[in-house]
């Protein structure tokens, strides 16, 4: 069984937390888990961690601002930027000492961070994957109006009439957004158990995903809605893989970016899934992603041949 690590690393005068499975410093390269939100946490992530079970070191960390990391919910809206969350995860990697040597495992806002940290073409990253992730805010919200317009009749009208008028809080508005979250977020019924953590925690400390993201996952008015990272797309230059659900809120259109404008990339849409191919089709899912860390990512095996 592959040591597990719990703790916090300082960050300025916040804290953030992490969770290393198996031991960094040699071959293969740690896998630091970028999860999403932003806001969210690292728990419906969590089964990332059997990839240490073969040999790959795997950090989690919670984003400052929920879970184990430190919580501002008093903080000025202005606080919360990519500039902060590429800075934390620069100082996870230093602090951690695993800057030399890393691949990044982003999910959704997670992996647009990680494609940002990626282009600024670090020395030490081996390798990037990029799982049900927009490359850019208004085309996504973009996509949401195509997925809500085929939502069954009168769910979009609930939608857009509580968000008219400001009661997202609604009972009648949550249940309408169940629809949307049934079909192009999560798929399995109940939902799993790391998923409802993640979930919970943004519910109970809703500060930075309200703030950045806005509501929920298809109405996004946060102050990352003007945001893109298509243009800096093109300067990452270590090989990466991009996944997907073919029923994911991350559309084609969505991710298509991705596979267009990162030089070295291969692209996996995983047929029975939605935002989480990781929980919905987790034998496919490692599947290709072991395959794609095996053949590119391992020092000294940079083939370009993958099963
Ligand atoms: N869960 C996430 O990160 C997504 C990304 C775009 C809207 N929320």
């Amino acid at each position: 069984m592959p040591p597990l690590v719990k703790g916090t690393v300082p960050f300025g005068a916040h804290r953030t937390w992490y969770r290393l499975t198996g031991t960094p410093g040699g071959e293969p390269p740690a896998v630091v888990v970028v999860h999403g939100g932003p806001g969210s946490t690292h728990d419906y992530l969590a089964n990332l961690a059997g990839l240490a079970g073969r040999g790959w070191p795997v950090v989690h960390y919670d984003q400052l601002g929920n879970g184990g990391s430190t919580h501002l919910p008093d903080a000025d809206p202005g606080f919360w930027t990519v500039r902060l969350f590429l800075a934390e995860l620069d100082n996870l990697l230093r602090r951690l000492d695993i800057a030399d040597n890393y691949v990044l495992c982003g999910h959704s806002w997670g992996g647009a961070l990680a494609a940002a940290h990626a282009a600024a073409r670090p020395a030490g990253l081996r390798g990037l994957v990029v799982v049900s992730s927009p490359a850019s805010y208004p085309l996504w919200s973009r996509e949401m109006k195509v997925l809500r317009d085929a939502l069954p009749p009168g769910v979009d009208e609930v939608l857009r009439r509580h968000e008219a008028a400001g009661t997202t809080d609604s009972a009648e508005y949550r249940q309408a957004s169940a629809v949307f979250y049934a079909r192009h977020v999560c798929r399995l019924r109940p939902w799993p158990r790391d998923y409802q953590a993640s979930y919970y925690e943004i519910y109970n400390d809703p500060t930075v995903y309200r703030t950045m993201n806005g509501p929920n996952e298809f109405h996004v008015v946060g102050t990352l809605r003007d945001w893109s990272v298509t243009k800096a797309l093109p300067e990452i230059t270590v090989p990466s893989l991009v996944i997907s659900g073919r029923h994911d809120e991350a559309t084609p259109a969505v991710v298509r970016p991705f596979r267009d404008l990162i030089p070295d990339v291969r692209w996996e849409v995983l047929e029975d899934s939605s935002h989480l191919p990781h929980l919905e089709e987790p034998a496919r899912f490692f599947e290709v992603l072991e395959g794609f860390l095996e053949a590119r990512c391992r020092q000294g095996n940079r083939s370009r041949k993958e099963p």
